[in-house]
């Protein structure tokens, strides 16, 4: 049990767990970064935070792709690749709190479990199956979806996906999808923040109330298949990839018996499109059919695009996340990522504005900081003096030009708007929108500074207007802790404001009284370079 004294919440935030088929690339991280994002800010928050990531080790593509390089068993090959997740995620801070393998025997118990409900609850018989399968979506498709491949007239593809499909006739169990149509309808409808975004939301509901849920092949024959979880009491059928792969999410909170906890009603998966289907159709009702609640909600979002099609590590059209990382740095890029996407577009990746984004973080951000570290100033004693959470006493008293008083009096109200925005739209995982209204705030600081020139002004004028501008670098610095925790601790650290002071309830003006004690000292180092 979960002492909720301690948190203002409890919040359970998931990644899709990855094919370790290959090493991750641009895409993987977005979701991990999507998920980082908004684990720090609730951990900022003073909630409980849960943060789940973890690799998919079962299933055909991985067996293949395991015997064409030679390894002697498929468990040999995911112990070579998993790790590179974990490294991708140590490089770019992220920060999660579980990381999930399919091959761990905790998760396989819970796998075996869940389809046992299942099946004690009738859902789940034997019959045969014929059909056109697709190894690297590890699916079929109707037949209505698939046509010749115009490159090889002997093979086929799927109009979906355009991946390649082979026809398969085959025993297998099956899961009584069908009997789930109208609950899915009826559920969704009831409940139109389960699924976000919203146009997904009625993409999804368009599919279900015009295309006729068939019972669903949750099994392979051991002969085709024989890497994965056996199907409890016949030896010969593995389970199928997906009904094991998202089963993890129920691992990572410590498997059935916990699904009635805080974690898993306050859980929120984040997936991209391609796998929308699996999650936000076949998920739920894997769950109701083994009489398990629901999560929270399905985060869904568009692509990074490369060579116009989708990046991905069969297609090897990828940008290499550490070695543009070791370019740029990691802070950078994670910054790049949120501010170039959003959930409803596909987003294409340009070095050259990675670069220029570089030079706004140094010339803008750092210099602002450096400005106000100058040694002609004294941010302690400004910060002695002014202190306070409302000012325009002073300013009017103090600031006797009405111009810099109303860029000063803008300047605080667009701080206070970003917070009440960030509050929203990291709920709702619009990052891009957050990181838009930054930059004219840093601006426009610049531009105060520039224009009322404080090393010309006597010292109480000087101070105050030190301060304003410190204050906002500080506060910018706490609020963009989740999504640029390096930057944001050098900035931080450059000004003196104690750890125990970065929470968000310091995130207001004057709620820090005593910060800045040596940074106006000659020879301390810029912040970023
Ligand atoms: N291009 C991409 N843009 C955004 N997210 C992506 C992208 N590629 C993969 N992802 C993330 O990874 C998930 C799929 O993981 P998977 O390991 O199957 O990646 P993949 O590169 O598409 O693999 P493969 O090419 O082997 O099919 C997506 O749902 C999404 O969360």
């Amino acid at each position: 049990m979960i002492n909720l004294r301690l948190y203002s919440s409890v919040s359970h935030v998931t990644t899709p767990i990855f094919y370790p088929n290959a090493k991750p690339h641009l895409g993987h991280l977005y979701s991990s970064l999507l998920c980082d994002v908004y684990h720090r800010w609730m951990q900022l928050n003073n909630a409980k935070s849960l943060f789940t990531t973890g690799t998919d080790e079962h299933g055909l593509k991985i067996q293949i792709e395991s015997e064409r390089q030679k390894y002697k068993t498929p468990l040999d090959f995911v112990n070579k690749l998993y790790p590179e997740f974990i490294r991708l995620d140590n490089f770019y801070n992220i920060s999660f709190t579980n990381f999930i393998r399919t091959t761990n025997s905790d998760h396989i118990a819970n796998v075996t479990k869940l389809w046992e409900l299942c099946n004690k609850n009738k859902l789940i018989y034997k019959g045969t199956h014929k059909g056109w399968y697709s190894i690297s979506d590890e699916t079929f498709y109707p037949e209505s979806k698939v046509i010749k491949n115009p490159n090889e007239p002997n093979k086929f593809i799927n109009t979906e996906s355009q991946n390649e499909v082979v026809y398969q006739s085959e025993t297998n169990y099956f899961f009584k999808l069908s009997q789930f149509q109208d609950r899915l309808i009826k559920f969704f409808e009831e409940n139109p923040h389960f699924i976000q975004p919203r146009s997904k939301h009625h993409q999804l509901l368009n599919y279900l109330k015009s295309t006729e849920l068939k019972d669903l092949s949750i099994s392979r024959p051991i002969s085709r298949l024989n890497w994965g979880v056996k199907v409890p009491n016949d030896d010969s059928q593995i389970i199928y990839v997906w009904f094991d792969a998202l089963t993890n999410y129920i691992t990572s909170i410590g498997g059935i018996s916990n699904v009635n906890s805080l974690e898993w009603k306050n859980t929120s998966h984040v997936i991209g499109k391609d796998i929308m289907k699996f999650h936000s159709i076949y998920w739920p009702c894997f769950l109701w059919g083994a009489e398990l609640p629901l999560p929270r909600r399905i985060i869904i979002h568009n692509h990074w695009i490369s060579n116009g099609m989708k990046m991905s590590k069969s297609i090897g059209n990828v940008v290499e996340p550490i070695e543009i990382g070791k370019k740029y740095g990691t802070d950078i890029i994670r910054w790049y990522v949120l501010e170039n996407s959003n959930l409803e577009d596909d987003s294409n990746f340009v070095e050259q504005d990675v670069a220029h984004l570089k030079e706004l973080f140094i010339g803008k951000w750092g210099n602002l900081i450096n400005r106000c570290c100058g040694t002609k100033f004294n941010i302690s004693r400004s910060v002695q003096r002014f202190h306070s959470e409302n000012l325009s006493q002073e300013y009017n008293e103090i600031i006797k030009d009405d111009n810099l008083r109303t860029e000063v009096s803008n300047l605080l109200n667009s701080l206070k708007e970003l917070k009440i925005v960030m509050k929203e739209a990291i709920e709702n995982f619009d990052y891009a929108q957050i990181l838009k209204l930054i930059w004219p705030i840093i601006n426009h600081t610049n531009a105060i500074v520039q224009i009322s020139k404080p090393w010309e002004r006597p010292e109480l004028e000087q101070d105050l207007i030190i301060f304003t501008c410190i204050e906002v670098c500080r506060i910018l610095a706490i609020l963009c802790q989740p999504i640029i925790p390096n930057i944001s601790e050098k900035f931080l650290d450059r000004i003196d404001v104690l750890p125990s002071k970065r929470s968000l309830s310091f995130a207001e003006i004057g709620s820090d009284n005593n910060y800045g004690s040596n940074s106006n000292s000659k020879g301390r180092e810029l912040p970023i370079s």
